[in-house]
């Protein structure tokens, strides 16, 4: 009888708590009816929004902001989805994103970025610079971080750019002459680690001659571990993605333990000699005040944030441009000449013949604009806005894409195409787009755009001009063009 009383007190309670679901997902959407939105149609939807649409989509080969894209084109500058729990605001319009990421200059979004902080309940980019969401602990650090990205200090550091560049051609000559396919990601990735190990902490990893490099794959997995759970909040349920997941928390212990015995020896090292060549972690040391700047897990925080933000990015905007040059012969033909005439066979390039690759800049903009490494990242808004006389309620999440932004029609012409001259104000070409800081802005803009942008920029246009000095190329015919996005957009294969 006492168990009969008990079922229904377990029914009555089930029903309150479906109740209160079904009231509570009423009350988040009822909140944007008023914004276009993709079509929900049946119970399944109402409870997944778009979950399954945006699974399909991203297992087809693809990436979400290509997805968010084709809804820009149907529904507008501004709109809305559902993705299970939450409702995702997306939009293409000028004036939104100056309103939002400066005007008002709204927070990351805690738990997005708690996921690239802390993925699978792992310590990962922890409290670094990009995760730390306390806008006053983020200042203090950054702080001590700005000098050391400064255009004029950054361009002290030409020589190591061009003696990881020259490594990297020396190798690639090598493989040149076996005359077979090569990745170029692959190489580009691992020159690119090693110019930021250099620069930024004064290591020595050799990367690019020691392919078997460990340090790449904790990156890579770590990365892939971070996609995996954005896009898929359910993955820790699916029982088959349990090896996976055990493999990457792994995979970022390792990054840590490594990063945790460089950064003892540095210190160690700096402790008895007094002396540490000068580095960005030495900036940081120095510039230290208190214990908290000094914070040992907080400095592997950082110390992971820069392997990784200073690494993949530059590595997929240098492969995006070959990606787009083996496509496009009359532009690499243009490239050519110039970098014939400005370095002829000089091996060191200087600050100076940078300046003087106007078109190779062009290039190199093309292709973060046609596909930025960082396709989007996220604000909340914290009070009620209104975009295109639309209101937009307090604790939306806006889904704020440099890719979405670069493929709209109204701002750049024949957006799908790859037209450096759009970048060279002289061409009548750059007239006809609409390039201001607000429809343009692959290193995001505001207090909390990228500190190394001066970095990927000096790293990403002397790299490929010597690549382009040095050799020349096809993209390997059999290979699958797709893109896809591991926290960064990428050549589903690395071309
Ligand atoms: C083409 C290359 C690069 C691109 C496209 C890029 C893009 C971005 C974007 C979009 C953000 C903002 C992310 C967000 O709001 O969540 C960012 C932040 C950041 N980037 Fe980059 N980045 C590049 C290269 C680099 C390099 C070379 C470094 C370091 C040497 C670096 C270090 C950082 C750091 C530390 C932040 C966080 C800044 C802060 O919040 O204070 N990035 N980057």
């Amino acid at each position: 009888m006492t168990s009969f009383i008990y079922f229904d007190y377990f029914l009555l309670l089930l029903l309150v708590f479906s109740l209160w679901i079904v009231l509570k997902f009423q009350l988040m959407r009822k909140k944007y009816n008023h914004l276009p939105s993709p079509k929900t149609n049946n119970i399944v939807d109402f409870f997944f929004g778009q979950y399954f649409t945006v699974n399909k989509f991203l297992s087809e080969n693809n990436f979400i902001e290509n997805l968010q894209l084709k809804w820009s084109k149907r529904f507008g500058s501004v709109y809305v989805y559902q993705f299970i729990n939450q409702m995702i605001c997306v939009t293409s319009e000028e004036d939104a994103i100056k309103k939002i990421l400066i005007e008002k200059d709204f927070p990351k979004k805690p738990e997005i970025y708690k996921i690239v902080g802390y993925p699978f309940g792992e310590r990962f980019l922890g409290r670094g610079l990009v995760t730390e969401i306390d806008k006053e602990k983020w200042r203090k650090r950054r702080s001590l971080f700005n000098h050391g990205f400064k255009k004029n200090v950054v361009s002290e550091s030409i020589d190591h750019f061009n003696s990881k560049g020259n490594i990297l051609i020396e190798k690639l000559n090598k493989a040149a002459d076996l005359k077979g396919p090569i990745c170029i990601f692959d190489e580009f990735n691992r020159m690119a680690l090693d110019a930021i190990a250099k620069i930024a902490f004064d290591l020595e990893l050799d990367s690019i001659n020691k392919p078997e490099s460990k340090l790449n794959g904790f990156i890579g997995k770590g990365l892939h571990g971070l996609t995996l759970k954005m896009t898929d909040p359910l993955i820790e349920m699916r029982p088959e993605k349990r090896n996976l997941i055990k493999d990457i928390r792994q995979s970022i212990r390792n990054l840590r333990k490594f990063s945790a015995e460089r950064l003892t020896e540095i210190i160690k090292d700096f402790e008895e000699t007094s002396y540490m060549s000068k580095t960005i972690l030495s900036n940081i040391l120095s510039r230290a005040k208190s214990n908290d700047d000094l914070d040992f897990e907080l400095l592997i925080d950082d110390f992971v944030t820069f392997f990784i933000a200073g690494q993949e990015t530059t590595a997929n905007a240098l492969t995006f441009c070959i990606f787009e040059l083996g496509q496009n012969e009359q532009v690499l033909n243009k490239l050519k000449i110039e970098i014939e005439s400005v370095l002829g066979g000089k091996k060191e390039i200087s600050n100076e013949d940078v300046s003087r690759l106007v078109y190779t800049n062009a290039v190199f903009k093309e292709a973060l604009r046609k596909w930025p490494p960082i396709a989007a990242f996220s604000r909340t808004t914290t009070e009620e806005i209104e975009i295109c006389g639309k209101k937009i309620p307090a604790n939306t999440w806006f889904y704020v894409s440099p890719f979405v932004m670069a493929r709209s029609e109204k701002y750049f012409p024949q957006p799908d195409e790859f037209i450096p001259e759009r970048f060279l104000n002289e061409h009548p070409f750059s007239k006809e787009n609409k390039i201001t800081s607000y429809t343009y802005f692959p290193f995001s803009l505001g207090p909390r755009n990228c500190i190394g942008q001066n970095f990927a920029m000096l790293e990403g246009k002397l790299v490929l001009a010597k690549f382009i000095q040095h050799f020349d190329f096809i993209l390997d015919p059999n290979q699958s063009l797709n893109v896809v996005e591991r926290t960064t957009l990428k050549p589903v294969y690395g071309v």
